[in-house]
């Protein structure tokens, strides 16, 4: 199928009755931008009309009119993993760096900046419903498709910091794959979606990560691979799917969860996790671009120092003795 064709299977489907859900026009361009207390939360701009995000947030004169970050989005200590045969950070506290330029508010731009967040997966294994459960605490038993893409920006705040992840919902049909992949660009964390009760949509996980690592330098985006509708097996059957999801959650260097968006078991410690790996992710990022060019001590028993300062003291080195 060409991508015209998509289009027009695309709006055909979006004037159809309500029976799919809501999706964003080729049109619609997310965007971060400043709130008036200085913060900065996204949404999306859909030919200049003032609107309102999905998530119900206000928007006027180009401005989002964020509220401040609910009580129950605060994260103080860092989130535990789900279980350490698949776990991507060990440790329980912050990244030592990260911890002091919370403490000193040298954040830089992390605050200010909001971080993609998307999820991928075969369709029916609850890609939406594990977003709607954690955005807005529900649960539709009744399917509806995605159609291309959809999002919802979540406000957290983070060692004492504001931060924004914007979580973008894919349609996991083959006809719209190609909308969807549209939008993979610039992910910091990549979500791989299956169907706990559907082995079959395990094994797909490794094609949507290479389809979504096409788009990203690799090695850059956190991987977590989330096993959907916990509640729908039993405990002998739920210990045989998760060995098997964790020796794919290895191979593709993810953390590993099983979640249920109809009893919302593990969804908010789910999500607190990609938040707390996200933020610590980005600011360890944001201080090394921002770092002067100096040597540095690193965390234990290492001294670190950068090409460019060993290239600069070099040059020094030369200058003074009248090396050639
Ligand atoms: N029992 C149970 N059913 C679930 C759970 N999560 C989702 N479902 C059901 O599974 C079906 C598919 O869920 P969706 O979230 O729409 O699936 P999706 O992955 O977003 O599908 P596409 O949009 O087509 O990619 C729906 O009928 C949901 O009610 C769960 O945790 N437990």
């Amino acid at each position: 199928m060409s991508r015209s064709d998509v289009l027009s299977t695309f709006r055909e489907l979006r004037k159809a009755p309500p029976l799919l859900t809501s999706t964003l026009e080729a049109t619609e361009t997310p965007v971060a931008v400043e709130t008036a207390t200085g913060g900065c939360v996204g949404s999306w701009q859909k030919n200049n009309r003032k609107h309102f995000t999905s998530s119900g947030k206000r928007m006027s004169n180009g401005i989002l009119h964020a509220p401040p970050v609910s009580r129950d989005r605060i994260i103080s200590k860092f989130p535990k993993c789900y279980i350490p045969e698949a776990c991507l950070q060990f440790k329980d506290q912050f990244h030592i760096q990260v911890k002091n330029a919370c403490h000193e508010r040298q954040t830089r731009n992390v605050g200010l900046k909001m971080s993609k967040v998307v999820m991928v997966g075969d369709l029916y294994v609850g890609k939406t419903c594990l977003i709607n459960r954690f955005c807005k605490n529900v649960f539709d038993r009744d399917y509806k498709a995605t159609i291309g893409v959809d999002f919802e920006i979540e406000r957290f705040e983070v060692g004492g910091i504001p931060y924004n992840l914007q979580i973008w919902d894919t349609a996991g049909q083959e006809k719209f794959k190609c909308i969807a992949s549209a939008y993979y660009r610039g992910t910091e964390v990549i979500i791989i979606a299956f169907d706990l009760a559907d082995i079959q949509t395990l094994e797909h996980t490794k094609q949507w990560l290479e389809d979504a690592q096409m788009e990203n330098e690799q090695g850059l985006s956190t991987i977590f691979l989330v096993g959907c509708k916990k509640d729908v097996l039993s405990q002998a059957e739920y210990e045989r799917t998760e060995a098997d999801a964790i020796k794919v959650a290895t191979e593709m260097q993810a953390e590993y969860w099983a979640v249920s968006s109809k009893t919302g078991e593990n969804v908010r410690e789910f999500f607190f996790r990609v938040a707390a790996l996200a933020f610590e992710a980005s600011l360890l990022k944001e201080l090394e671009r921002n770092d002067f060019p100096c040597a540095k001590i690193g965390e234990g028993n290492t001294i670190r120092m950068d090409k460019v300062t060993a290239e600069y003291s070099e040059s020094r080195i030369n200058s003074t003795t009248g090396c050639c």
